[in-house]
């Protein structure tokens, strides 16, 4: 009689149990290989250029992001490879900024990849999404209209007083390490400065670091912890189920709940100013005030539906955690370069001195002046985020599915995209010179190279409705503080010939902006 389909199937099946049992290493291995392959020689991507083992595997990028130079590296790939390098199995890396606009719209089509959100905290043991972490369109927008008032120039500079208390706060402060005569790490104190005014706008408040002159609840170096892992599991974010992301692993090592620090931290701040319940409810707050935490509670008690606690602790805690690593790494850029070429520094002091003869400079210098008296000063700080942005990864984002031409090629829908700033910013045709530091190529273009410079810079902050909801909070802080600190201070490297260390884990931290400071005029 001929065998039947079903005792063939079954032939077969046991077949394949008898392999396997028997060989079960080789199986193993012959099935990471087909994927090896399959990674690589997908159909549409296959084409695109880029480092030869990084379309097999995900582990390549995670090597790279590990070893802290991923922005050197992605400036280098493009370099070598041109507009489009395929840096993963499914990851596309561009350099043309006229995508810009495209990956980072106002209609969101391009969602955000798996690499956002991991960073969200736990509130009452859930993970909640900020407007940073949620790769929801629809959650984003609810949530960012509830918020984004509050982010806005005007009602920001509201708060210029509290930002000045900082500054105040931050000269006297220096006044007294510098007045010891030894080298002063200028560098922590930028970002003391910048979470004291993030407490401030937030708050009502200082956050105690400029008090202290420390890293207050360890708080810069947990939310480095939290960067740290993020840069890494971001790169095979299907892991985070088995790390951070899995409950056990946190009652198993407590320590590492670093997410929860800055929670933890923001309630702490927030007790300060208000009441909160056991049960979590904020039950009652000052309302009268101009930092977001008054704003938001104010619109809570007329109106809980509009504002919950949840929403108000999660936004607030996402201040904490995005506001002042960003803006230190800017504000240390523009002083390391500045030191490192004396004859800027000379430029940028003689138009502050100059314009403070002719009595146009308050004291602390304010916004209004610092942007329309201080041209050359402009410059520099834009020039400085130029070549050094605080973020230094892809800001990932889904292909939609009909799929994107993207210089000849068509990349489908699924695929990961994205611009590193650090790449953009260093485009030979649009920055001649990438690699210098020239704050006068900002005044020497024409108005239509100027709107395409500034556009370009402008992905320091991220893009369309993504874009980073907290870029007044820094601009006005930045714009303010430096030049008053070379209003008041001679800033000289300690180490002029010493290069500070830079290392790579989602924001391009520094170390090593060691200063000496020398009073130029009296308090
Ligand atoms: C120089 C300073 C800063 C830089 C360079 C910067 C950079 C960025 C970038 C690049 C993004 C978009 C990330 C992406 O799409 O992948 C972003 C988003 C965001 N930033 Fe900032 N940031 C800065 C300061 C701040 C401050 C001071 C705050 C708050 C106090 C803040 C809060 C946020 C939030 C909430 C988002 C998410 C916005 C959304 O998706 O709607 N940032 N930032």
């Amino acid at each position: 009689m001929a065998p039947t389909a079903t005792s063939n199937g079954s032939h077969l099946l046991s077949h394949i149990q008898d392999v396997a049992l028997a060989y079960p290493l080789q199986l193993v291995a012959v099935f990471i290989l087909f994927r090896l392959l399959w990674n690589k020689f997908q159909p549409q991507l296959v084409s695109i250029p880029g480092p030869p083992l990084a379309a097999y595997t995900k582990l390549w990028r995670l090597y790279d992001v590990w070893k802290g130079q991923a922005h050197l590296t992605a400036v280098a790939l493009h370099r070598k490879y041109g507009p489009l390098v395929r840096i993963g199995p499914n990851h596309v890396s561009v350099a043309d900024p006229s995508y810009i606009p495209v990956f980072y719209n106002i209609k969101e089509n391009y969602t955000k990849s798996g690499f956002y959100p991991i960073q969200c905290v736990s509130w009452k043991k859930q993970p909640e999404m900020n407007l940073f972490s949620t790769r929801d369109p629809n959650y984003h927008r609810v949530e960012k209209r509830k918020v984004g008032a509050a982010y806005s120039l005007p009602n920001l500079l509201e708060s210029e007083e509290a930002i000045d208390s900082c500054i105040k706060l931050f000269m006297d402060r220096l006044d007294e390490v510098a007045g010891k005569g030894q080298p002063v790490d200028l560098g922590a104190w930028l970002q003391y400065f910048a979470f004291d005014v993030v407490g401030e706008v937030t708050f009502a408040s200082k956050l105690g670091f400029l008090e202290q002159g420390q890293d207050v609840d360890g708080m810069m170096k947990a939310i480095e912890g939290m960067l740290t892992y993020a840069a890494l599991c971001g790169q095979v974010p299907e892991w985070h189920k088995y790390l951070l992301g899995n409950p056990a692993f946190t009652w198993v090592m407590p320590a590492m709940e670093t997410w929860n620090q800055v929670l933890v931290f923001t309630l702490k701040a927030i007790n300060g100013r208000a009441s909160i319940k056991r049960d979590g409810e904020l039950i009652s707050a000052d309302t009268g005030g101009r930092d977001m935490l008054s704003r938001w509670a104010s619109v809570k008690s007329s109106d809980p539906l509009k504002m919950s606690t949840r929403d108000i602790i999660v936004h607030l805690s996402t201040n904490v955690f995005a506001g002042s690593d960003t803006t230190a790494i800017a504000l240390r850029a523009v002083v390391y370069y500045l030191c490192k070429n004396p004859h800027y520094m000379a430029k940028v002091v003689e138009e502050i001195d100059s314009a403070d003869k002719q009595g146009q400079l308050s004291t602390p210098i304010s916004y209004k002046e610092s942007t329309t008296l201080l041209p050359y000063f402009n410059a520099v700080l834009k020039e400085a985020m130029r070549i050094h942005p605080s973020v230094g990864l892809l800001m990932e984002r889904h292909v939609p599915p009909e799929g994107v031409e993207i210089q000849g090629h068509f990349i489908p829908g699924g695929t990961i995209v994205g611009i590193n700033p650090w790449v953009t910013n260093r485009d030979k045709s649009v920055f001649p010179d990438p690699d210098e530091f020239r704050p006068q190529r900002w005044l020497e273009v024409s108005p239509d190279r100027l709107k395409q410079m500034d556009n370009i810079l402008e992905l320091n902050f991220g893009g369309g409705s993504r874009k980073c909801i907290g870029r007044n909070i820094s601009m006005i802080e930045m714009q303010k503080v430096l030049p008053q600190l070379f209003r008041e201070y001679t800033v000289e490297l300690t180490h002029l010939d010493k290069e500070w260390h830079i290392v790579n884990h989602w924001f391009v931290q520094q170390e090593g902006v060691v200063c000496n400071l020398r009073r130029r005029r009296k308090n």
